[in-house]
């Protein structure tokens, strides 16, 4: 019992939203040659029932080792942890559309690539859907009762040697109560004017760059700078300065990139392993340290603020409040709950959406007739490029929505999401028990020919209805922001953000690729692997 446990907490967690992770090669040939349409690991769905189910350990997958499992394999880079959805394809090709694979003693993965699986694993579920992963974050809160309640949104639960205890009721109280004021589009839509004008501020930045051919070595960077000003106007109601020019070091903006970056660099370290951090500091565990002290205290002065701000402002019968305000202001929330939210919204918030941007700018650099049909989509609502972007017209941008989704479809953050499923069920005819960790292959599916026509192409036709294109494609193979009561709980206002940015850009400028092939490499999600370079050609009617 005690080495299962061991095993259990030593690897436990794989990647990301613990199955969640990897990726890499934006363009490099991803689907294979041997399965195609016909192919024999895609039988007809299996009905997901306990009837007539075979034995889980009939599941094909790679055969474990006495006492090491199948990590071995890893040892000798038959299968990769920084190239996840390559081992995940290669498993794919060996084993069929679901794979077993004991990792380690005891600890069983179990990888599901049929999209009727995926939906049933969002099924079976449960109240408290979990996945395991910020393990050290969790620890680090639970250390610090003064100024969090709990561990927050995205950790799950706690897990070691000694002891496992679920944070579930605890994470679907703070969900709950987060989530309502998220799901009310009038909330969300109200920083469709602030997001723009950051948006049209960015757009006049590049502009400068390129006139004083000041561009920067990675645009990267540019883009987490937007996306931290998009954050501070959304969670802080301020804008932060992250656009000035010459930022330094020790700016406000500068540290809390790099605190989220860290954090979720040492995320994945702190997860897998045997957790030391638990008795001593380990490096990994101080810099987590260090970079959340850096965050909270951020986070503890601007709601500090806006709560004595409250004091006194008299809000108008029907005003609209802001999102800080309508926490503050909420029966169901505390301070701690906040400032929780806050720093969970800057570590979850940022390269999410700048590696999105990235893959999203970079698909339509290599596309330009994409590109071409977006602009004059824009165009048509935008006559000058300095018209604004209101909720109307971000309703009508149907080809630059296909495009987003196109470009979630070939470039995902993460590989599928994790799941630890919470009681028997039975995937594709195999009985599963319960605590096995389930991990959704949505990116490796999603570029298979078996679900996709011409899957390597970046084809938004295929998404918009009437198109010669257009394709009918099952639910649960595109799920960029996760699905059911985890999903992201931002997908409204992440979306809302690229919209923008993306149509801001694309009215302004020609954009051109420059660089290397783009490879994804796997850290905490798909991480663009080569520096971004691209040409941003001023249009001539901005
Ligand atoms: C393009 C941008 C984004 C993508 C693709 C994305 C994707 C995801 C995914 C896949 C998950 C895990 C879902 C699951 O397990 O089912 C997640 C969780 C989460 N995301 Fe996002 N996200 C994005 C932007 C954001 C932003 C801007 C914020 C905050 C402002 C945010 C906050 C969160 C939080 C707090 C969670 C944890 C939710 C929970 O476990 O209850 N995300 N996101």
């Amino acid at each position: 019992m005690f080495v299962k446990r061991l095993c259990r907490s030593a690897f436990l967690s794989i990647k990301f939203w613990d199955g969640l992770c990897v990726g890499k090669q934006v363009g490099r040939e991803f689907s294979h040659t041997t399965c195609t349409q016909t192919c024999k690991h895609q039988s007809s769905p299996i009905a997901n029932t306990e009837k007539d189910a075979r034995v889980f350990s009939s599941i094909p997958g790679p055969k474990p080792l006495p006492l090491v499992g199948n990590i071995w394999r890893y040892a000798i880079g038959q299968y990769s942890f920084d190239q996840l959805h390559t081992s995940g394809l290669k498993k794919y090709q060996q084993f069929g559309s679901i794979v077993r694979e004991e990792i380690l003693p005891g600890v069983n993965l179990l990888l599901l690539y049929r999209p009727e699986d995926i939906e049933h694993m969002y099924q079976v579920e449960g109240r408290y859907p979990s996945r395991r992963s910020h393990t050290a974050l969790e620890f680090y809160r639970l250390q610090r009762p003064h100024i969090y309640n709990n561990g927050g949104l995205l950790p799950t639960f706690v897990f070691s040697i000694c002891f496992h205890r679920r944070n579930g009721p605890e994470w679907h109280r703070l969900r709950q109560a987060l989530q309502r004021p998220l799901n009310m589009p009038e909330n969300i839509r109200q920083y469709i004017p602030g997001i723009d004008t950051i948006a049209h501020e960015f757009a006049g930045l590049i502009s400068a760059s390129v006139k004083t051919a000041k561009t920067s070595p990675d645009f990267l960077e540019d883009l987490s700078k937007v996306f931290l000003e998009f954050l501070g106007l959304v969670t802080f109601d301020t804008r932060l300065g992250s656009l000035e020019k010459n930022l330094t070091t020790d700016s406000c903006p500068y540290k809390l990139i790099k605190a989220a970056g860290d954090t979720n660099n040492e995320i994945l370290r702190t997860d897998n392993g045997l957790q030391l951090w638990r008795k001593w500091k380990t490096p990994s565990y101080k810099r987590i340290c260090r970079s959340q002290e850096y965050i909270e205290s951020i986070a503890l002065e601007f709601v500090n603020a806006k709560k004595a701000e409250l004091l006194t402002k008299n809000f108008a019968a029907g005003s609209q409040k802001t999102l800080l305000e309508v926490y503050l202001t909420s029966k169901d929330l505390d301070v701690k709950d906040v400032v929780t939210m806050v720093a969970d919204m800057l570590l979850a918030g940022i390269d999410t959406s700048s590696y999105t941007m990235s893959f999203i700018l970079y698909h339509l650099a290599k596309n330009p007739l994409s590109q071409e049909k977006i602009y004059l989509e824009v165009k048509q609502f935008l006559p000058k490029s300095n018209s604004v972007i209101t909720s109307d017209i971000l309703a009508q941008l149907k080809y630059l929505k296909a495009a987003v989704k196109e470009s979630f479809r070939l470039n995902p953050i993460s590989i599928g999401v994790g799941r630890i499923l919470p009681e028997d069920a039975s995937f594709s005819g195999y009985h599963c028990p319960k605590n096995t960790i389930l991990v959704s292959q949505n990116q490796v599916s999603c570029r298979l020919k078996y679900y996709f026509k011409k899957p390597l192409q970046f084809i938004p036709e295929r998404w918009i209805k009437g198109d010669p294109a257009y394709e009918k494609v099952h639910p649960y193979l595109v799920l960029p922001f996760g699905h059911g009561p985890r999903a992201c709980i931002a997908r409204r206002l992440a979306e809302q953000n690229l919209y923008i940015l993306l149509a801001r850009l694309v009215r302004q400028f020609r954009i051109e690729w420059h660089g290397a092939e783009l490879d994804v490499r796997s850290k905490l999600i798909n991480r663009p692997a080569v520096p971004l370079k691209f040409n941003f050609i001023e249009r001539t009617d901005s």
